[in-house]
């Protein structure tokens, strides 16, 4: 394995084990895996939205997004949520490389076709893969919040599920989706491979809805774009990441062929 992005969901950010960072390192040293860390930090994003008293509203998962939601979006993921991963690795001797994807046209985006309806939310239309081999290529592991830019230098807000899988497509790498739960859930139980057909079909009947429906449509959009393999694992499960690298039966992992459930 070479390149694995790994994506933290703003649910789990704070709570995140130290061995998950330490875990880090342990990919780079020993299994010569390159990770890149995709994060989000929609709860925190509330929060702070709440405090300065500015109504924030999601539609189909995605936050619409005023130029003064923009901007508070931009302090808390790319500044607060952004610095305190980059801090916890560095806790665990890891060469963390914070930066949004702003930062050296990382991330470049067009706005989202209903632009009426979301606002400044965006779609990326490339990924600036050689900066993300030359920080690889010194050991860094790059810590991206989900912030694109334009053309003509807008800033966009984007779905942080989003960004990890054009990101994963960009470098053909697979795809880790750490999350506060341990899988994608039907009854009560986890669902350990689940193909398109599947999630279409658990979409239509609401077992799957809010924050999880970007998270499994993005996924199949990775492995449609080349993602060899798409993972949804849960942040709390100690070796998570080792556990994922090593092929292990954990969370849900979604695939593009279909898959008998009986
Ligand atoms: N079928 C499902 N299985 C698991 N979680 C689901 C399901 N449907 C909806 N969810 C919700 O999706 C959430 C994960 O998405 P989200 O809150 O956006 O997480 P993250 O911040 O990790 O990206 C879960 O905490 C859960 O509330
Ligand atoms: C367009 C859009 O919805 N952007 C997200 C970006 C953060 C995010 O995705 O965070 P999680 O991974 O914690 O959900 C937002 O504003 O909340």
């Amino acid at each position: 394995m070479s390149y694995l992005v790994i994506k933290c969901g703003g649910s789990i950010v704070e709570e995140l084990p130290s061995s998950f960072f330490s875990d880090l390192k342990k990919l780079q040293q020993i299994k010569q895996v390159k990770p890149i860390i995709v994060h989000g930090g929609g709860p925190m994003i509330t929060s702070q939205l709440k405090l300065m008293n500015v109504k924030t509203t999601f539609v189909n998962g995605l936050r619409v997004t005023t130029k003064e939601v923009l901007d508070v979006v931009e302090m808390v993921l790319s500044g607060s949520v952004n610095k305190q991963i980059v801090r916890r690795m560095l806790d665990q001797g890891v060469k963390g490389m914070g930066m949004s994807g702003v930062d050296g046209q990382l991330l470049q985006a067009v706005p989202i076709k209903e632009t009426d309806k979301y606002g400044y939310v965006g779609q990326i239309k490339s990924v600036n893969v050689k900066l993300l081999e030359s920080l690889a290529d010194q050991d860094y592991i790059p810590v991206i919040s989900p912030i694109a830019i334009s053309e003509d230098h807008q800033h966009y807000n984007i779905n942080a599920d989003v960004a990890a899988a054009a990101i994963a497509a960009s470098l053909q790498a697979p795809l880790c989706f750490i999350s506060d739960i341990p899988g994608v859930l039907v009854n009560d139980k986890v669902l350990h491979f689940a193909d398109q057909k599947k999630i279409e079909q658990l979409i239509q009947n609401q077992t799957i809805n809010g924050g999880m429906i970007p998270k499994v449509k993005a996924a199949l959009s990775a492995l449609n774009a080349g993602a060899p393999e798409v993972s949804i694992v849960n942040g709390m499960d100690h070796h998570a990441l080792v556990d994922f690298v090593q092929g292990k039966r954990i969370g849900t992992r979604i695939q593009l062929r279909e898959i008998s459930y009986v």
